[in-house]
This record gives structure tokens, sequence and C-alpha cells, in this order.
């Protein structure tokens, strides 16, 4: 069985494994042997905090494992609150007219403006899932069991939730929206400049990002082109983010240009949807619908997909699956549904 859980030291090797198949792009999973190992202890410490009232420093990631080899099959992760100890950076799209009314003229303009807005706010990050997985919904339940997590636990996060798709690049790394950042401003690569902030290191990028607003119609084509565009491969995971709620508001990735995605965590689908009821254990008819379900501690915590029986007042749930939840009957589990819309 497939059962998310939160990573421990003992996950190094397959979160690095995580890193280098993920490749290029990937900010939050560089493969750096010290940042990898750092942050399963912030998230180490995050699970471990009994007493949160408001989100902080805690970065949570957790790992996917097929509990029957032992294979940790994918990560994903939650950062409680970006930017406050170093800056979190967006471009934000925004218009200007130019307008004479004499001449009737009217010209209006997009332009691109370096800033700090999402600071504070939770981000979903880091989710990777190692190709032979990619069946059977547990990418679903990779990156939804989230909305659990912070339906759960919601004053860990803040009111607002955020995730940064991946832009345009190519096989090789080159990036169209980076090409003219590189030529004029950055003079390094893009896959190095990626590398940089994945590791934590963004002084450069506030000392060599243009700060000025720039007029979106004087960048090249190509890179014009690719404004709020995902990377071929992110587009499932953005189409699921919009099936829960999420939608782009105007704010993109300051290298690659790609879309940033915004909901109110109480708004998200999975977080409306999703139920808390105590468990019995007991049969399941085979032809109940799929659940994503997860018990409601925080070091402990677990989710896995699971068939269910929902009785409004309590849950039916096999054995098996309240052995990989950890829960006893009465233990309260919260759920929602896995098939439908999403
Ligand atoms: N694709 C990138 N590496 N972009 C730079 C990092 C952007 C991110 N919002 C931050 O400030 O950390």
């Amino acid at each position: 069985m497939l059962v998310v859980r939160p990573i421990t030291p003992q996950d190094y090797a397959a979160l690095y494994t995580c890193a280098v198949e993920s490749g290029h792009g990937f900010t939050s999973l560089p493969v750096d042997e010290a940042l990898l190992r750092r942050r399963i202890a912030r998230a180490q410490e995050a699970f471990a905090r009994e007493q949160v009232s408001e989100p902080g420093e805690e970065g949570y990631l957790f790992v996917m494992e097929d509990t029957d080899t032992g294979e940790v099959v994918g990560c994903s992760g939650i950062e409680a609150a970006v930017g406050l100890t170093d800056a979190f950076y967006h471009y934000h799209i925004g218009k200007v007219v130019h307008h004479s009314k004499e001449l009737d003229i009217y010209n209006a303009l997009e332009t691109l403006t370096l800033c700090n807005d999402y600071t504070g706010v939770s981000e979903l990050c880091t989710l990777f899932l190692r190709e032979p997985f990619r069946k059977n919904m547990n990418g679903r339940v990779l990156s939804r069991f989230r909305m659990l997590f912070m339906a759960e636990f919601r004053n860990r996060f803040s009111d607002i939730a955020i995730a940064e798709m991946r832009g345009v690049s190519d096989e090789n790394g080159e990036s169209p929206f980076w090409g003219w950042l590189q030529q004029n401003f950055f003079s390094m690569d893009f896959t190095q400049a990626d590398y940089l902030t994945g590791i934590g290191e963004k002084t450069f990028v506030y000392e060599l990002m243009p700060k000025l607003p720039i007029y979106v119609q004087l960048l090249p084509p190509e890179a014009q082109a690719v404004i709020g565009q995902v990377h071929d491969n992110t587009r499932p995971a953005l189409r699921m983010l919009q099936s829960e709620g999420f939608r782009c508001r105007g704010y993109i990735d300051i290298f690659d240009a790609g879309p940033t995605v915004e909901a109110e965590v109480s708004n998200i689908k999975s977080v409306r949807e999703s139920k808390r009821l105590p468990v019995v254990i007991g049969e399941v008819a085979k032809d109940k619908p799929r659940f994503i379900v997860c018990n409601t501690k925080v070091a402990e915590f677990r989710a896995i997909q699971a068939q269910l029986s929902d009785e409004h007042d309590h849950v039916i749930i096999d054995a098996e699956a309240a052995a990989a939840l950890r829960v006893q009957d009465g233990d309260y589990v919260r759920f929602v549904t896995l098939t439908g819309a999403n």
C-alpha cells in the first residue's frame, strides 16, 4: 500500500533520488546534499512542534512510501509561510494606459513589476512522483492530501495558499523568458540561477534583477509568448489545482515566467468538502468509492487512498487501511472523495 507520512532522516537517499530524477527547472529539489539534509531537518522540527498558533518557519515535507517494499516513490511539501527570513519574489503583471485625449490616441500596455506580495502566505511545493508510480491516481493523492492536512491544522497555515508552477523551458534547460534576463542582467544560465535560488542563495536576485517596471511589449516575442505559461509536464498539476479553485492572479515567476496560482485555504474544494468523522473498523463493500483519507495527528501523520463507507456519523474503513493510518475504533479521520471532477 502507498502511504504518505512525514519524511525522516532515513529517507535522505530516496529524497536525493527524487532530486536527481526531477531534473532542471524543479527549483525546490536541487541536487545538493547539504540542502536536502537541511530540508529533512526542518521538516522534522515542523512535525515535532506540537503547539503552533500561527504559521512561521515550518517547512513540512512528506514522502509517499510503498509499504510492501519500503521504497519511497515521491515527495510533497507545504511551507507554512514563505519569505519571513528572506525575500520571496514575483513579477506582478500590471497595466498602464497611455492616453492622449487631444490626439485621440490610446495605448494599454502590460508591465512586469518585481514584488514581494506573497510574503507570509503558505506554499504548496516540492511535489514529485517517480515515473513508475504515475498511475492509480497516486499523483492526486500526493498533491491533494495536503489540502486535508491544511484543513485539519488550519492555524499552522496562512489564509492564502499558493503554488508556483514550472514555466516553459526546453530539454536543455533553456527558458525563453530567462533568455533576455540572462543577456541583459544576469550573465549566467537558467539552470545555475535556478539552482542558486533553490539552495536559498537569493541575494543575487535583488542585486541583479531589473527593479524598475518593465513594459512587456518591449521584450522579445519568444519571452512574451511564455508569460504565464506552464511547462508541458506541469499541465496536469495545474489542471488539478484549478479544479481545487486555485487561480492565477497575475503573479509569475521571475525567472521562467511560469504562473503562480493562489486560493483562499478555506475555499479550496478539498478543504471545503473534506469531512472529519470517527472510525469504525469493519468490512467495506467492494463497490464503495475511493477517498483520500488521513489521520488527525501531526508527527504521526498518515494519508492513504482507500475505499470507505461514509455512515454520516462515522466511517467504516477496513483493518488494512486502519493499520496504515495508525487509527483504532473511535479515532478520527479526515477524508475527501478521490474520484469525481478532480
Ligand atoms: N524559478 C526560480 N528559481 N525562481 C526564483 C525563485 C522565485 C521564488 N518565488 C522565490 O523568491 O524564492
